[in-house]
């Protein structure tokens, strides 16, 4: 498959990092209106505040690929989506060579169902976290009264689904996508879905204000116990995206790291949940005020150390344990992380030993032995979160810190290194030569 241009972060530390970032539309959350926007039988959809990230290439290609007519307008940070030559079914196929690179593609999945009857997956990606798996989706299709048939040989997934109707939905713990896909699912079947046990992440509640917007009948987000009425049809809208709570908790991170006063133009401290607790409680400063976070770290006084356990939103996201384990590396004493959601997230602690971290791993709990004086080395990013806390780590290491492959950083924080050497960092992305 082709990567396009390899590109690398280089990064040399020791600036503090003062002044304004721009904090950008949440991937999470746009990833799925790409997919709901499919759904949109008549008119155009308006997405604002779309995040300039390689996902959203990656999922404006594929929604070309399926049949809609698509715009992004960088500038203006806006996709303007017409999905309403969505009837060839010879189209309905999510092609590994797009597919493979992100986990979102999935998502496309319930549009595909209502606007072809079939659906083709030839491949889905995401972060390399170790084991990722999609039962609940195909399992929940299938209630919903779609076939789903595995095809071992190709390792493709074949879904026919003529007629999709309402049903009783339940997942074992409550998936994020998977929450998302069977809304999208159950809002143009016909009659009643319940889903219990349903996600409560603040991106889920704004695909569904996303949805009701386009005329879906959804109660509940937000509760776990979501119901959703079938309707016959949904109108395309505009929606501007919510701001992107890992892209703010980053830069609070990276901010606490290297210590400084920064202004977050777009973050929301509620959505960073407990978060926002655990940074307070290592010494971290916030305030609210409107739509801007600041954020204060005074260097002269050491961070103290801390615990968490990721869990499902209100929990501890695990999108954000990656930062705060090289956070951590910086505080003054032992700090605890259990990771609950994905066994690959650990990838980073071997990266941060080279260095000079003190991370032990044993199975999901890491201890990590602060403080460390962290210097410089080529480091390799396994992830996405991976990548971004390297660059973090890099920001008060000695010395230079390269992190590769970029391409893992672009899919998920957009502009990361002009908008990181806009406060004041030494952060370059350069092409590998
Ligand atoms: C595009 C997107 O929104 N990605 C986010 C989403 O991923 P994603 O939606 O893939 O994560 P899930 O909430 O589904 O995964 C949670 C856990 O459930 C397991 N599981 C999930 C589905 C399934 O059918 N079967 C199953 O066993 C997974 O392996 C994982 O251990 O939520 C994650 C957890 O907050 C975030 O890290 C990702 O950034
Ligand atoms: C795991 C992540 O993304 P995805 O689900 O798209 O792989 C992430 O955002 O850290």
């Amino acid at each position: 498959m082709s990567m396009g241009q390899e590109v690398r972060y280089r990064v040399r530390g020791g600036r503090p990092l003062n002044g304004t970032a721009f904090i950008q539309g949440a991937k999470n959350a746009v990833l799925p209106m790409i997919g709901a926007a499919l759904l949109a039988s008549k008119g155009r959809t308006v997405l604002r505040n779309v995040p300039n990230i390689e996902d959203v290439r990656r999922a404006l290609e594929l929604a070309e690929h399926v049949g809609a007519k698509v715009e992004f307008h960088e500038a203006e940070r806006t996709v303007v989506i017409d999905a309403s030559r969505l009837d060839d079914p010879e189209r309905a196929v999510l092609p590994a060579d797009i597919a493979a690179r992100f986990r979102g593609s999935v998502l496309f999945v319930p549009a595909l169902m209502h606007r072809m009857g079939r659906a083709r997956i030839e491949g889905v990606g995401g972060c390399n976290l170790g084991s990722r798996k999609l039962d609940f989706h195909y399992r929940g299709f299938a209630r919903l009264g779609a076939e789903v048939v595995e095809d071992e040989e190709r390792n493709h997934i074949n879904i026919t689904s003529p007629y999709l109707r309402g049903g009783h939905l339940y997942l074992d713990t409550p998936s994020h996508t998977g929450t998302e896909n069977l809304i999208m699912a159950a809002v143009l079947a016909r009659g009643t879905t319940v889903i219990e046990h349903a996600a409560l992440e603040p991106e889920v509640i704004d695909v569904i204000e996303f949805l009701r917007a386009m005329g879906a009948k959804i109660s509940g987000g937000g509760t776990g116990f979501i119901t959703v009425e079938g309707v016959e049809e949904l109108t395309a809208v505009e929606h501007t995206i919510m701001s992107d709570r890992i892209d703010a908790g980053v830069f609070a991170m990276a901010t606490a790291a290297a210590g400084g006063d920064v202004s977050l133009v777009g973050a929301n401290l509620e959505h960073l949940g407990v978060a926002r607790w655990k940074l307070d409680q290592m010494g971290v400063e916030f305030s609210q005020q409107g739509a801007v976070l600041h954020v204060r770290r005074d260097p002269s006084v050491p961070l103290r150390p801390i615990n968490a356990v990721t869990s499902p939103y209100p929990g501890f996201a695990t999108d954000l344990q990656s930062p705060l384990m090289a956070l951590a590396t910086l505080a003054e004493g032992e700090s605890y992380l259990h990771e609950n959601i994905y066994d690959g997230r650990f990838a980073l602690a071997d990266e941060l030993n080279k260095m000079g971290a003190k991370i032990e791993v044993e199975g999901t709990r890491a201890i990590v032995h602060g403080p460390t004086e962290l210097r410089g080395a080529e480091v390799v990013a396994h992830d996405l979160r991976t990548g971004a806390s390297l660059v973090l780590a890099g920001l008060v290491a000695q010395g230079e810190t390269v992190v590769a492959p970029g391409y893992l950083v672009d899919r998920g924080h957009a502009q990361f290194a002009s908008r990181l050497a806009a406060l004041g960092a030494d952060v370059v992305r350069e092409p590998i030569a």
